[in-house]
This record gives C-alpha cells, structure tokens and sequence, in this order.
C-alpha cells in the first residue's frame, strides 16, 4: 500500500532536519531559533555552525568564520551517521563556505533542502561578503525552496527591490523561471495591515501556480530571527506533510502567534526574538507525537491480549486452521467495504488538502490492495456471507464516528486499523524470518501485506494526521479521540478472536 503524497519523499512523523547557519549567542536567530523552530514543528534539529556571530537584538559586533575544512568535518560527522530528511542553509559568510556547503550537497543531497538565503540582519548588518553574492545565486538552482526577503529577491535577481507586493511576486516568479526552483517570497518588509507570504513555482505539475497566504501584520519590533524560524520550520513540516502549500499555511499560522507573544519574552533592548514555544508554554495539550504515543500507551493491555490469542499465534506460526482463517478474511472483506467508506469520509472531513489526499487514497487502496489478497484467498468462493456480530459492532462504532461530524474523533477511531495491523504483520513477519527454516508460510501473503514498508509508511501519516488533528482539538474532542481510540482496538482483538467464536457458526 503507499499513499505517499509526493513521490520519492519519504514522509516522517519525526524529521530529521540539519541547519547549516550561523549563530546567534543571543538566542533569536541563527542556528539557535533554527533548532527552536524545528522543535517546536515537531522535528529532530542538527546543527552545523557555518560562522560564529558576535551579535544581539541590537546589531552584529564581529563575524568569525572557522577553516571550511573544519566546516566539511562538521558536515561529514553527522551525514556519515544520521539519515537526514530535511536541510535548512542559512547564513554562508563568503565564497568559500558557499563552495564548501556546494561540495558537500553535491556528495550528500537530502531529500529536502530549503535554502534562505541571508545577506543582512533585522539590525541591517552584513552577514554575507558582497562578493559572494553570485556564488549564493548559483547555489539556488540545486536546492527545493528558496525565502528571500524582498531585499534578497532583488540580489538575486540583480535587481532593484521590489517597492509593491505585486512587484515582488513578479519578481519571485521570474527568479523561479531562471532556476527551476519554488520561491517563497515574503512580505515581511512591507508595510500595511496584513503580512503576506507566497509560494511561486515555474515548472512540473505546479507551474505558474502562485500561493498566496496573508495573516493580519502583528504590531511588534520583536522580529528579530523570523525569516531563519520560517525556513527551519518549512523543512521541517514539508518532511512530514509533503505539501507546501499546507507546509506554509502551517508554519504561517505558528509564526504568527510567536509574532504575537514575542513581547512577553523581554530579551534585549533591540528587535528581540519571537516566542519559538508559544503552544507549550501556554499550556495547551500535548501535540505533534506525544498524543498519539499517550493513545498507544493506553492500549497497551488490549495490544498484549492480541498476541496472546490463539488465532494470532497460530496465523503467526502458521498452523491456523484454514476454516477459521476463511471466515476472517471472508469478514474482514466485508468490514473492508465499509471500512472503505468511512476513510472517504475522513477524507470529506479533511482540513487540509493533504490530509483530505491521504484519506481518499486510503480509501481506494483499501478496496484495491486488500480486497485482493481476498479476492485470491477466496477464490470462487462466491457465497453470500453473513455479517458476523464483531464484524458489525465494529463497524457500528465506525460508522458513528463518521456520522457525528468530528474529523478529530473519526481518524481516532479509524487510527487502530492502521497501527495495530502495522504492529501485528511486521511482529509476525519478522518473527516467521527469525525461524529461517525455509518452510512456506500458508498466510505469507497476508503477513506481506501488513508487514509491507508502504503500509508502514501509510500508517506514519495517519499517526501524523491524529497528532496534527489533536493539536487544533479542545480537550473536550481530545478526550472523545482517546475513547474512540480504545474502543476500536477493543474492536480489533474482537475481530481477530471473532472466527473461534463464530467460525463453525456461521461461514
Ligand atoms: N510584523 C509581522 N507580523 C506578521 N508576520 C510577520 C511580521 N514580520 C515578518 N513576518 C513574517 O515573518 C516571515 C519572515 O519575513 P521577513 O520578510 O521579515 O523575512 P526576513 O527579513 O528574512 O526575516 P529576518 O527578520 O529574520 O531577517 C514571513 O513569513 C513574514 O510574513
Ligand atoms: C547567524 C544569523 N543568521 C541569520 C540572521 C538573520 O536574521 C542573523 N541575524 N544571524
């Protein structure tokens, strides 16, 4: 099963995301908010110092830029050992370090790189040597995303700087023809009540599509560090969601807020930092992995009576019963055809596109992939089957969930399907490997199906969507998510003990 969204990338709940900039030993902007702005989108944040910056929310004192052969030793430790989904590359100081960063993308391209390509602080200070400004254009074309400021977009057009927001996204889709590369383009240096960003693309299934997003201007000095925390942020959430246009409305909605409880930091006498961990510290529930973990960790009684029972072990070892294996897969297919509708509602529920793409595709593979494999089993056994009782009171549950109009609760409950199936198939794969005896598997295409890297992968992005989902919910939804979550597991280790109860009854 795979229903990635973009092919070729592979979406993580957790991204691992390396910054390549400089530092800021006050705290807002650099390498210090990027490792801020990856964790608080939910990513694992690297960090390799392109430069050392003497500087505060007042200005830049003195720039001290190590041998780029240290710059290569830093690069080569973390990509010799941690797989990175996402690369950030903010301030490049001179020819050399761009040369350097170049080399080593060319021997080690991430999946993702986001390139902001910084030349001046909020303070108006140089953080890039004038010559090396055709070194820094020539590096747009290798990256997936480019945030300039209107200033930088002017730079690397050689152009003069856009004076109107209707110029500058003029300008974003020219530098985008020229290098084949999406722009995001920022209004952050205009004035006027709303602030607005857009994504502009010149080429593949995107091209000429320009995407706009405004939220209202927030009335603070206290910018210091946002183009560093966008960029970091974008990598972040494009890792996990595949969409940039859901990526920005995302890292918009965040930006803004820390826009708006910057003031209550109070660090530093100039433009000061925004605040990275507003959500936190206002202490709203647990987003990003910790809710899901909180729901697997409730269930933990019902996931170990599931490999305690005897279907379970026998379809592990192989010795179950053909009868009994029959009027499970028979079930199942009538579960799935249901099951199958309450994902295209999930989908009509969606509040993103991605989300509402996962969904939908979910739901066609269901019908697809997995009728299959039942379709094989049964063969021409065409009878007429009966719904079984578990098979019903499952879906009963599911089918209230999707009436009562609550896409946070609906993929709750749906979510055990995925994860439990993901756990059960890869536990019971690895284990029929463990045994390297050889032998046939009578269910090896079942165990195949479930233990499958797509299905993996599929079940990440619905984790990914309930944690998404439990973030915008109330605690009132939250709770209501918890219980439908539980009583679909109870469901699930039902259904797997159904055909001992139900096999000889009626198959
Ligand atoms: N006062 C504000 N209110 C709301 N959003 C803002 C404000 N200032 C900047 N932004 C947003 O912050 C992001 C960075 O924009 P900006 O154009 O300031 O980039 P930058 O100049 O690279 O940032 P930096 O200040 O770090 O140098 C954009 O998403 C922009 O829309
Ligand atoms: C190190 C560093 N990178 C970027 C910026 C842009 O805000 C800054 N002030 N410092």
């Amino acid at each position: 099963m795979n229903t990635h969204v973009a092919p070729g990338l592979e979406l993580r709940v957790t991204p691992r995301v390396l910054s390549i900039a400089g530092t800021d030993p006050t705290g807002g902007a650099g390498i210090q908010a990027d490792l801020k702005s990856i964790a608080a989108n939910g990513g694992y944040g690297m960090a390799v110092v392109t430069a050392l910056v003497a500087q505060n929310t007042c200005g830049v004192r003195a720039v001290h830029t190590p041998p780029v052969e240290f710059l290569r030793q830093q690069l080569d430790a973390v990509s010799e050992d941690v797989t990175i989904d996402a690369v950030k590359i903010g301030m490049l100081a001179d020819v050399a370090v761009i040369r350097e960063v170049r080399s080593w993308l060319e021997a080690n391209r991430p999946p993702l790189v986001v390139l902001d390509p910084v030349m001046v602080a909020t303070s108006g200070d140089r953080l890039l040597e004038p010559s090396a400004e055709q070194a820094l254009r020539n590096l747009v074309p290798l990256v997936d995303l480019v945030t300039p400021n209107l200033p930088e977009l002017a730079v690397l057009l050689g152009e003069p700087p856009a004076e109107n927001w209707s110029e500058a996204v003029e300008q974003a889709r020219r530098l985008s023809a020229a290098t084949g590369v999406t722009v995001l383009v920022k209004g952050g240096h205009l004035t006027g009540e709303s602030c607005p960003d857009a994504l502009v693309n010149s080429h593949g299934l995107l091209a000429d599509t320009v995407v706009e997003f405004a939220l209202p201007r927030v009335e603070t000095s206290n910018t210091h560090g946002t183009g560093c925390s966008l960029s970091s942020a974008m990598a972040t959430v494009q890792a996990r969601t595949g969409d940039w246009a859901d990526s920005l409305a995302q890292v918009k909605a965040w930006l803004h807020d820390a826009l708006v409880h910057a003031d209550d930091l109070e660090v530093g006498a100039g433009n000061g930092p925004i605040h990275h961990f507003h959500r936190l510290f206002a202490g709203k529930a647990p987003v990003g992995q910790e809710f899901s973990r909180s729901l697997w960790q409730d269930i933990e009684p019902t996931r170990t009576a599931i490999f305690d029972l005897p279907f379970i072990e026998a379809l592990g070892d192989g010795t179950l019963d053909e009868a009994e294996f029959s009027y499970y897969l028979a079930q199942d297919a009538l579960y799935l055809n249901t099951y199958s509708r309450v994902l295209a509602r999930a989908s009509a529920l969606a509040p993103t596109e991605s989300a509402q793409l996962f969904w939908a595709n979910s739901a066609r593979v269901c019908l697809e992939v997995e009728s299959d494999l039942h379709r094989t089993w049964l063969g021409a056994d065409t009878a007429p089957r009966k719904l079984g009782p578990v098979t019903k009171g499952y879906l009963d549950h599911l089918l209230a969930a999707s009436v009562q109009g609550s896409y946070a609760v609906l993929v709750a409950a749906i979510l055990p399907c995925y994860w439990l199936y993901a756990d059960v198939g890869d536990r019971l794969h690895a284990r029929f490997l463990a045994r390297g005896d050889g032998s046939v598997h009578p269910y090896a295409a079942w165990l195949e199906t479930y233990a499958d890297e797509g299905f993996a992968a599929a079940t990440r992005q619905a984790i990914a969507f309930t944690d998404e989902a439990a973030g915008n919910a109330s605690a009132q939804e939250r709770a209501a998510m918890r219980t439908a979550f539980a009583q679909s597991s109870r469901c699930e280790l039902d259904f797997f003990d159904a055909p001992r109860l139900h096999a000889g009854a009626s198959s």
